[in-house]
């Protein structure tokens, strides 16, 4: 069996959004395919008022297949401190044709003021190990653990664009969506997220590559690639109107500023991924400032690097969770 679902960015590319079809008759919601947890939970009818804006809402109580778990719990925090916690159904999943007929769907009934806020975002489908699933009594697994079995392969890929919508797929490699070579690295999967180490970077195509091993996660969760103080400033110390600016929380540059560089990462053989110097613009940093928020930023508040959609919209990344590698691919 296999399933291929398009992804959508919202605005400035701060998260990737795909259809997802639940319960009998099917509900649909919007939502964000997150390698950095495990949980899948969705905005749901359990929900106070206060906290719903927008979202579209699963009824279990509509679904002619769900069954309550009675006496399971969830309540996750995420690396931005938002949060969400609610009661679990067994429920039928569908994501791009491929269905998992028995879920564990966590309907939420407290959601934080971010995920209020961000009325597009339906939940989350987290796709890292399930080891860290958080619901009570017992761990659930993931949408993806649970497909596995009867996929054709054991791997899941993520084709992220910059501004343009992208695929996930489930259970198979399209050759033809991307070039060149995919180049595996193992995962250590101990902490439930898909972690890995580069050898090392290189800023613009006529620096010198630096080997040093970068230990960080893949995760399509979080938007920005967050890298360790040092690789920041050899990066940004190459922008001439570059600035680190606590008030922003983080470093800054002008956002018309041409002497951004690209910014490779090495996987394995000798391989490196290209991320384009534009790809480095975040964001405006307030209305009508000329100041660029770099799409790179420090990893120091977290322990270790995270490689976010600003990282992974470079490549072709297939997530092999049958043989725990990851798969680095140019596109
Ligand atoms: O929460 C994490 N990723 N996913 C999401 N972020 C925001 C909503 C979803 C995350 C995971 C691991 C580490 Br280390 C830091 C952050």
């Amino acid at each position: 069996d296999r399933g291929s679902v398009q992804n959508s960015p919202k605005l400035y590319d701060v998260e990737y959004l795909m259809p997802v079809s639940l319960g009998t008759p099917s509900q649909q919601l919007n939502l964000d395919l997150d390698t950095g947890s495990s949980d899948l939970w969705v905005f749901s009818t359990l929900l106070k008022e206060s906290m719903v804006n927008g979202q579209t809402l699963y009824n279990p109580n509509a679904s002619t297949t769900s069954d309550k778990m009675e006496g399971y719990t969830w309540k996750i925090t995420y690396g931005d401190q938002s949060y969400s916690s609610g009661d679990v159904y067994i429920d039928t999943v569908t994501i791009g044709d491929l269905t998992v007929s028995t879920q564990a769907v966590e309907a939420a009934k407290v959601v934080s003021e971010e995920f209020t806020a961000d009325s597009d975002n339906d939940g989350l489908v987290g796709l890292g190990f399930g080891i860290i699933n958080t619901v009570q009594p017992y761990k659930q697994k993931t949408f993806f653990e649970k497909a596995m079995p009867g996929l054709d392969s054991p791997v899941f890929t993520a084709d992220l664009k910059a501004g343009a919508p992208g695929r996930y797929n489930f259970g198979y490699i399209d050759d033809d969506a991307y070039s060149g070579n995919i180049t595996y690295v193992p995962v250590n999967s101990t902490d439930g997220f898909w972690r890995w180490v580069s050898p090392g970077f290189q800023v613009g195509s006529a620096g010198s590559f630096n080997s040093t091993r970068i230990h960080g996660i893949a995760d399509t969760g979080t938007t920005l690639l967050l890298l360790p103080d040092s690789v920041c400033d050899a990066f940004y110390s190459q922008i001439a109107s570059a600035e680190y600016e606590p008030s922003q929380g983080g470093y800054t540059f002008e956002c018309g500023d041409p002497t951004v560089p690209d910014f490779y990462f090495g996987t394995a053989n000798g391989q490196m991924i290209r991320i384009p110097g534009s790809y480095m613009s975040y964001s405006k940093t307030d209305t009508g400032s000329s100041r660029c928020f770099g799409g790179m930023q420090s990893d120091s508040g977290v322990g270790f690097t995270i490689w976010g959609d600003v990282a992974l919209k470079a490549a072709f990344v297939v997530f092999d969770q049958g043989s725990e590698q990851l798969g680095w691919a140019e596109k």
